[in-house]
This record gives structure tokens, sequence and C-alpha cells, in this order.
């Protein structure tokens, strides 16, 4: 699998626009790590969607990110959210939602039905998607059976996929790659189950990932992954390509960044400067 191709006559258009819609009071950190990993694996554009303080933190550590002020209920989006965000997505606009947006109990009144009015609007308009955390946790607890016509990739680790099929975890871990691909089937997604050897599914299809170390096994490692799935669907891959190209690529990451700091002291902060020199080497 090749990385997308960068011609010499470009400009920060070619390589495509991520709108990341992420973050809450209590976790300000995914939102940054998501929007700064699509940038890092090549994305022209990262525009953050979120909620005013959530913004401001970003913004102190990321000068390149652009900000897309999302109104606030309670700790996250308020419904009216809905309305900025359906005047800015366009047809296949790349999307991802969900990291950190928090489904923590009375975080916002209407979370769940905010969620699945943007759902809607990701499938009307055939978003590429990444649907990750919280945006599964939701989808989850939906009364609506959403097909997303295999252009979304989810990104569950093994308790969201559990939380999704409506089982437990020693059954999802039991055998990962027919789990996947039953979610794979019941959503229309591509389904990447996080962990140690990742697997992506599309229908019957599937893949393991070889890359990645327990230096991966700390919070915030998986929002990065949203980010550079993300930056790649924004260079045009297609969406499993993209998922098992981020994969390996955020594997690598962590393996090069454990050379470094140690598979202990890594932080998921690390990464999206040893995402860029992986792409480097991989080059
Ligand atoms: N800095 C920030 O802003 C950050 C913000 N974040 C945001 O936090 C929110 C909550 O997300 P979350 O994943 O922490 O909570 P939750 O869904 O309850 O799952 C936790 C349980 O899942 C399980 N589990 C996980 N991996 C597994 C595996 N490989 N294999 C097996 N089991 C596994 C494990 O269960 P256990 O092993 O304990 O039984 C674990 O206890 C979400 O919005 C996210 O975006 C985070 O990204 C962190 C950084
Ligand atoms: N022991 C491990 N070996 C390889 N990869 C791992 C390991 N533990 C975690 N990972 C990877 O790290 C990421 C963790 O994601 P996730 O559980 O969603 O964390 P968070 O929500 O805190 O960002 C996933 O990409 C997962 O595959």
């Amino acid at each position: 699998m090749h990385l997308p191709c960068r011609p010499a006559d470009s400009n920060k258009s070619t390589f495509g626009s991520v709108l990341n819609i992420a973050g809450s009071v209590h976790f300000r950190g995914a939102a940054y790590l998501s929007t700064v990993s699509a940038l890092r694996v090549g994305a022209g554009y990262a525009t953050l969607a979120a909620i005013p303080p959530v913004i401001d933190a970003v913004a102190a550590k990321l000068s390149e990110a652009i900000f897309l002020p999302l109104p606030q209920d309670g700790a996250t989006i308020s419904r009216d959210a809905v309305f900025t965000l359906s005047s800015q997505i366009k047809s296949g606009t790349i999307c991802s939602f969900g990291c950190g947006i928090s489904a923590l109990q009375n975080a916002s009144v209407n979370l769940s039905e905010t969620t699945d009015e943007l759902l809607n609007i990701f499938i009307q308009k055939r978003t590429p998607l990444v649907l990750d955390a919280d945006g599964l946790n939701l989808l989850a607890k939906s009364p609506i059976s959403f097909r997303f016509g295999n252009r979304c990739v989810m990104t569950p680790h093994p308790m969201e996929l559990a939380r999704l099929l409506h089982t437990d975890v020693e059954q999802i871990q039991k055998n990962r790659l027919d789990a996947a691909r039953e979610a794979s089937k019941k959503y229309e997604a591509i389904v990447l189950l996080k962990g140690h050897r990742t697997v992506i599914a599309l229908g019957e299809h599937g893949e393991i990932n070889e890359t990645g170390n327990s230096a991966l096994a700390k919070a915030g490692s998986g929002d990065c992954l949203t980010g550079v799935i993300a930056g790649l669907l924004a260079q045009k891959m297609e969406p499993f390509d993209a998922a098992v190209l981020g994969a390996h690529i955020h594997g690598l990451a962590g393996e090069m960044a454990s050379k470094d700091f140690s598979e202990y002291g890594v932080l998921a902060s690390d990464l999206p400067s040893y995402i860029a020199r992986i792409i480097r080497d991989l080059k």
C-alpha cells in the first residue's frame, strides 16, 4: 500500500481538509491530538469544530488549526451545533466525530439526539467519516439502525465494540476478526477494532495490523489514530486503505517513539511528530 502522492505542483487544497468535531470540558486533549495528527499525516487543512473552552485550549498549542466554534450545553456541544455544522458539511467533506465529545451522564441532555441528527447528515451528504470514542458510544445507544454505505471508518476499542454489538469484552476478544466483521455488516462500515494486533474488517474481508507496542496503551493514543485516518481520507485514500495504512503508521510511530522514551514513557502527544518521521522513512 502506498502513501498518498505529493505532487510538486500542489497547494494546501490539493491535500484536502478535515472537519474534526471533538472535545468537551472533560476531554480537551482528545481534540488536540486528533487535529494535530491529521495535519502531521499530510492533510492540507484541519478545522476543529468544538465548544469555546476546547478551542481555547487547542489554540494555545496548535497554531495551524482552523476553528469552528460550536454552541455549548453543559460540558459539550448543544443541539444547536447541528445547524452550525449542517451548513459547513458539504457533499464529500471529510469528517471525524467523537473524540472526547463526552457521553458522560448529564454532559448534555440532548447529546444523543444531536448525535443522531449529525449521523443522518453525514449519511445524507455522503461524507467520508471517522467515527470514534463517544461517537461510537452514542451510536450504540441510538434507536436508529444507521448504515454508512462503507464510507465510514469506525474505530472502536473492545469495550466500545462490545457496546455496539450488545455483548461483552470477553466475547469480542475471543474472535476479534469475526466481531469486527459482524459490526462491519451491521453498520455497512469499515470497522477497525483496536488493541494489540488491531484488525480491520469490511464485510467478510479482514486484515490484521502487526505494528505497535505497549507504548500505545496510554490515554490519547487512539485519538491520534483517528486524526491519522481522517488525514489520509482527506488525501483521497479509499476508507479501507486509509484504515489499514493509518493503523500501520500509528503502530510504527509508537515503536519509534518507544526507542527514545521507552514503552513506559511515551506520551500520546509524542506520537504526532513520530508519525511524521515514520512517513519520512516509508517514503
Ligand atoms: N486526554 C484526553 O482528552 C483523552 C480523552 N479520552 C476520551 O475519554 C472518553 C472515554 O474513553 P475511554 O476509552 O477512556 O473509556 P471507555 O469507553 O469507558 O473504555 C475504557 C475501558 O475499555 C476497555 N478497553 C480499552 N481498550 C481495551 C483493549 N485494548 N482491550 C480490552 N479492553 C479495553 C477497558 O476495560 P477494562 O480492561 O478496564 O475492563 C477500559 O477500562 C472518550 O470520549 C475518549 O475520547 C480518551 O481518549 C483518553 C484521553
Ligand atoms: N499493547 C498494545 N499493542 C499495540 N497497540 C496498542 C496496544 N495498546 C493500545 N494500542 C493501540 O493504541 C490505541 C489506543 O486507543 P484507545 O483505546 O481508543 O485509547 P484512547 O481512547 O485513550 O485514545 C489503539 O490504536 C490501539 O490499537
